[in-house]
Formats: C-alpha cells, structure tokens, sequence
C-alpha cells in the first residue's frame, strides 16, 4: 500500500480527483468503483469542476456502486442513487444508464445481490475502485466478521455504523437496519483501489490498517494483500505532518 499524506480534507479530495481524473484520460472506457459518505464528497465536487472547466467526458465510464440502504427507494433523499445524482452524476456527461447500483428494493434481495455479482463480471470488473472506511474497518457495509471472499449480499449494519450514518437522516430510528453490499472479494477483484480516510474520528481505523494484523475482525485489513492500493490520508487521520510513504 502506498501512503500520500495530505494535510486536510481539500488536499485530500483535490489529490484523489487528479489521481481519478489521470484513470480516465488514459482509459476514457474506465469502470469506477464508487462509494457514498461524507469523505468522497470533495472529490466529486472536484470531479464536477474539473468536468466544467477541462471537459473531461465521461461519455464511455460506467460505473459501480458499492452498496445501497435496503428499502429506500431510488428518489428517497437517503438513498445512494440519490446521493450519487446530486453529486456526481447530474453534473456530468455520464450516461445514467452506465451507472449501477445495487437496488434497495425489499422484494427478493438475495436474487439481486447475485444480479449485480453477474452485472459486475460480465462487464468485466472495477477498473478503479475508491472506498471510504467505517471506523471499526468496514469497507462498503463489510462489517467485521464478514467472510474475506464474500460477494454481493445483504448486511444487517452493527449499532455503530447506523449511528455513525444517524447524521444523514432525521432520527437514528430511520436509518435502515439493512443494506446490499458489495463483499470484500467483489472489492479485491478491481485492478487498483484509491482509500480515502479524513478526520481524527478515523485516526485508529488508519493505525489498525497500518499496524493491525490482516483478520476478517478489520474488514480493510484484506486490502493489505492487495497488490495496487492508494491511500490519501489527511493530517487529523494520521496525525502526523504532510508526506508521502511507501508502506
Ligand atoms: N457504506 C458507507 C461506506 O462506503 C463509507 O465508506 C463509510 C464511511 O462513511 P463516511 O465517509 O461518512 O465516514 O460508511 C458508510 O457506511
């Protein structure tokens, strides 16, 4: 894993989105692997700006969502679809029906994780993955103890991450109990992987992946075995000054 150490959220998001942006123009058929939260929001307004300014298209990317609530519905304002319009994706040339994520839907969740495995392969995979972390390790809504090879299934998310994700709703009692997420062998198989950590809250995430042993306990851990892995991390993350380390 290599390690770029930025001093705060914007550095952050401004390196991630050269690193994305570089991905696209050398590969304009790119398939990205996209994530929801609060840390790749200032990448995608970077997306977004770069996208006004410099004209990157994104006429032939496709992309891949990780995971999604189960039982909000695609215009409900927790939703990751809608998270991912407001944005990204109205505000560039993608083509929406390029844009894949996984469906909320309540009926017959078990056949749709295995739908968006056989999307996810038949497409051919992630070209570039970029992943946020819960801070007891989760990647997606891989919780601890989610098997290593795990593929596209439906999670019942632990009490932390609901009230980590309580801040996004109206009350902790209307974040959903469940979600469809991609597993950690579904993460592993994409070619490279951009993990970007901000904020003291994630500074023991960020240690336990760097110092902690590699066990289904720390889902990130896995990515220690991968063999192309940025992590972006900002100063309140590491605590330590600005600069980059090979790990
Ligand atoms: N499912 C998402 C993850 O994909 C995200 O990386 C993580 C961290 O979120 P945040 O970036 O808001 O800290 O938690 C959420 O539950």
């Amino acid at each position: 894993m290599r390690i770029l150490n930025v001093a705060n959220y914007d550095e952050m998001s401004q390196k991630a989105a050269e690193l994305v942006i570089e991905r696209i123009r050398r590969n304009p058929h790119i398939s990205l692997g996209l994530a929801t939260g609060g840390t790749p929001v200032g990448l995608y307004a970077q997306l977004v700006r770069d996208h006004q300014l410099n004209h990157t298209t994104y006429q032939h990317v496709t992309t891949f969502n990780l995971d999604e609530y189960l039982g909000l519905s695609s215009d409900d304002p927790n939703s990751y679809r809608y998270f991912m319009d407001k944005h990204l994706f109205d505000h560039i040339d993608i083509q929406k029906t390029n844009t894949y994520i996984p469906s909320g839907d309540f009926k017959n969740p078990e056949q749709q994780s295995k739908d968006y495995e056989d999307l996810l392969r038949s497409k051919g995979g992630v070209d570039l993955q970029i992943l946020g972390i819960g801070s007891n390790g989760h990647i997606g809504f891989n919780e601890p103890g989610t098997p290593f090879q795990s593929e596209t299934h439906i999670v019942e998310l632990t009490p932390s991450t609901r009230e980590a994700n309580a801040r996004f709703f109206n009350s902790l009692h209307e974040v959903p109990t469940h979600a469809i997420t991609m597993g950690i062998g579904s993460i592993m198989r994409s070619k490279e992987i951009l993990l970007l950590i901000s904020g003291d809250q994630k500074r023991d995430a960020l240690m336990q992946l760097l110092r902690g042993e590699i066990t289904e306990n720390f889902p990130a851990s896995m990515l220690k075995t991968h063999p192309n892995v940025t992590i972006i991390a900002d100063e309140a993350a590491t605590g330590s000054h600005p600069h980059s380390t090979k790990l």
